[in-house]
């Protein structure tokens, strides 16, 4: 990969840049690693007393606490909405959660919005579990209308991206929002709107079939294609008689869902997954929502993504300027960071039913919170004449 600009690059790192609370398969020794397999075979005794594959799957993925971050991925539907928490105590403990570490950005409204006066707002917005509430089946989580009308409404006011982990193709047919910017795969495919540039000398712009309208496109892992396409044809093949098992094509990235696979079979998906990526040592592994999500090792994640799309928007390192991140998910946090920490400073919005360490600054609920928020932007802007 050689990109040179003056825009953040992604740059190949030797180790997997996963946070010490993301476990991770290659991270924590999965049974019949190498070593295992060596004083397997070098002791015949052990071959005929512990029968490969089938004890041991559990006890080692479970003594790792792999198996456990599996289960934490993702709150139980029981108290996925608000108004379904399941008992008083879990009620109060939310309501603490929301006082005391992560304000709710709707009861903290005006306190946000006076900061924001003055300045130049610019929204990332993610998808699943943000704008689409969690459903079992991953292609059917649409956007309700009402949804879309507050996301497009607000994009008339403020520059708007959805950063997805999804595909870019997948994610813009749920939005089909054509004035926003798009950023699939994690952010490793980001398109502006027709007729807008990028900005990026390594951008380049193609024609979108309906309308045959120009876009322009950064896809910063580009040269790792030939072998996602490899390791997703092996996944499919290797998973396939694991019954509910569902691998997600999301171009730059695969997604391997085990939300509707019973919990006693984890572990073997786990196992599945390990055993086609370990030869892969330019991927790595991060878990969402009930999902193990394989990408490639490049320094680029959603926190990237935000970072270059306020360099194209010429909104980078502006004091006048206040980005505001919306999103669910562990891979969110990646964005969360760069606003908290980073030059270009802002809020990231935490979207959860459950209390939850994060790196954002605000809270809501759920989806519905979302869009209330959306709408809340918008009177605001249309407040201020
Ligand atoms: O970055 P996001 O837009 O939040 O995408 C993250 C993953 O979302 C999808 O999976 C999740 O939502 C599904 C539908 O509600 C749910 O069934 C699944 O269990 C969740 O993990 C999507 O399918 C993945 O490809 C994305 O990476």
């Amino acid at each position: 990969m050689d990109i040179k600009s003056g825009h953040s690059s992604p740059v190949m790192t030797d180790s997997p840049p996963i946070s010490n609370s993301r476990l991770t398969i290659r991270q924590n020794r999965l049974p019949y690693s190498s070593a295992a397999a060596t004083a397997i075979s070098q002791n015949s005794n052990l071959l005929l007393t512990v029968p490969r594959k089938k004890t041991g799957i559990l006890d080692d993925v479970k003594s790792n606490g792999w198996l456990d971050a599996m289960k934490s991925s993702s709150p139980p539907p029981t108290i996925l909405n608000k108004d379904n928490l399941t008992s008083d105590a879990a009620d109060m403990t939310y309501r603490e959660w929301t006082q005391l570490k992560y304000p709710s950005a709707l009861s903290s409204f005006e306190k946000i919005m006076s900061f924001a006066k003055g300045k130049r707002i610019a929204l990332f917005l993610d998808y699943d579990g943000t704008l689409s509430p969690i459903v079992e089946e991953p292609d059917c989580a649409y956007m309700s209308s009402a949804m879309r009308s507050a996301v497009q409404n607000v994009a008339k006011y403020f520059p708007t991206a959805i950063i997805s982990g999804r595909s870019r193709d997948k994610v813009y047919e749920f939005v089909s929002l054509s004035e926003l910017y798009y950023a699939g795969s994690h952010g490793m495919d980001i398109m502006s709107p027709a007729g807008e540039s990028l900005n990026h000398e390594h951008s380049r712009t193609v024609s979108v079939n309906e309308q045959g309208k120009d876009v322009n496109l950064f896809q910063p892992a580009s040269e790792f294609l030939p072998m996602i396409d490899k390791v997703l044809c092996s996944l499919i093949e290797s998973t396939k008689d694991i019954k509910g098992v569902k691998v997600e094509d999301n171009k730059f990235c695969i997604s391997v869902h085990y939300r509707n696979v019973e919990e006693k079979n984890w572990a073997l998906v786990a196992q599945c997954v390990d055993d086609v990526i370990r030869t892969y040592p330019k991927l790595r592994l991060t878990h969402g929502r009930k999902v193990l999500e394989i990408r490639p090792v490049i320094d680029w994640d959603k926190g990237k993504a935000v970072t270059f799309l306020l360099e194209s928007l010429g909104l980078n390192n502006c004091e006048d300027v206040l980005p505001i991140y919306v999103g669910d998910d562990r891979t969110d946090e990646d964005a969360f960071k760069v606003l908290r920490d980073g030059p270009n400073h802002g809020y990231g919005i935490l979207v959860s039913a459950v209390p939850k360490d994060s790196n954002a600054f605000y809270s809501l609920c759920d989806p519905s919170e979302v869009m209330e928020f959306l709408k809340s932007l918008v009177t605001w802007k249309r407040s201020m004449g």
